[in-house]
């Protein structure tokens, strides 16, 4: 059977529910092999590429003693992988973002929800996309990076490739922020902390690793700015970062 070989970067929030949607997927016509999963501090690696055993891999990184792999230890990993391979980065790390070109040009696909490459300087934009998926490099998905599990990415990509000329789009940008809007939205007054709320923004997952790109608009903006690029505004610019 045809298979992909998976190095995961970040097991959080994000991270977890990837493991969890892998551990559950259904037998097709390629197999997906988690050889390595890594932490910022431990990591779990199949030096013979057989696949892991992700159904217990929380146990398996706390017992771990192999620390965390860098982004070129991953290279250097599966640039000998016996299978076409794809790092899933679920940070929201900026150095692993840059270094996607790099990845990328050593025939490894990436898969991210992390905005930090396509929201930030226009030209780390241009190096992924002008390379992925040339002369045997890899391919690049960031569906996840707005608006998490719905489809979003994927068909505005499509809309702008067939000739659509996108006018407007409207939409609530911060799962966070509605929360939190929601929570202070009651009938009759309440004495909730606002600090309180957050943390329990926090807790149910809906919040950045850093809660403060939610509360500052970062967020927001990164996914506006993700959005404006795919549209055909090639060259917004996230002017809140500087
Ligand atoms: N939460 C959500 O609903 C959504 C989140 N996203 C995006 O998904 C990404 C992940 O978010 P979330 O899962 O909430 O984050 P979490 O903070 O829950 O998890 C981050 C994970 O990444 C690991 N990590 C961080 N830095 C490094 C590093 N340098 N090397 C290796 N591992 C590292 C952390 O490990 P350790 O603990 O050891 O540091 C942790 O396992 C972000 O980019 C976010 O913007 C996108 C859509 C929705
Ligand atoms: N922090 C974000 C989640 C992921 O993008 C939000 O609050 O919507």
């Amino acid at each position: 059977m045809p298979g992909v070989n998976i190095a995961i970067i970040g097991s959080g929030v994000v991270g977890s529910a990837f493991l969890k949607q892998l551990a559950n997927i259904k037998p097709q016509e390629i197999s997906y092999n988690v050889v390595l999963l890594t932490t910022s501090k431990k990591a779990l690696v199949s030096s013979d590429y057989s696949p892991l055993n992700i159904s217990s891999y929380e146990s398996a990184l706390q017992a771990s003693s192999t620390a965390g792999y860098s982004v070129d230890q991953i290279i250097a990993f599966l640039k000998k992988s016996p299978l076409p391979s794809i790092v899933v980065d679920n940070t929201s790390n900026e150095s692993i973002a840059k270094s996607y070109p790099t990845i990328i040009k050593n025939g490894i696909s990436v898969a991210t929800p992390n905005k930090k490459a396509f929201s930030s300087d226009i030209k780390l934009w241009n190096d992924i996309f002008d390379v992925a998926g040339k002369n045997g490099n890899g391919l690049v998905y960031h569906e996840a990076s707005v608006a998490a599990g719905l489809p979003l990415i994927s068909p505005l990509k499509e809309l702008v490739a067939t000739g659509d000329k996108v006018e407007k789009i409207e939409g609530i940008f911060s799962g966070t922020l509605s929360y939190i809007f929601n929570e202070f939205s009651t009938i009759a007054p309440n004495d909730k902390k606002f600090s309180d709320v957050v943390k329990v923004a926090k807790e149910l997952g809906y919040t950045e690793p850093d809660p403060r790109d939610d509360l500052n608009g970062l967020d927001v903006a990164r996914k506006v700015t993700i959005l404006a690029r795919i549209s055909d505004c090639l060259n917004s610019t996230l002017m809140l970062l500087s």
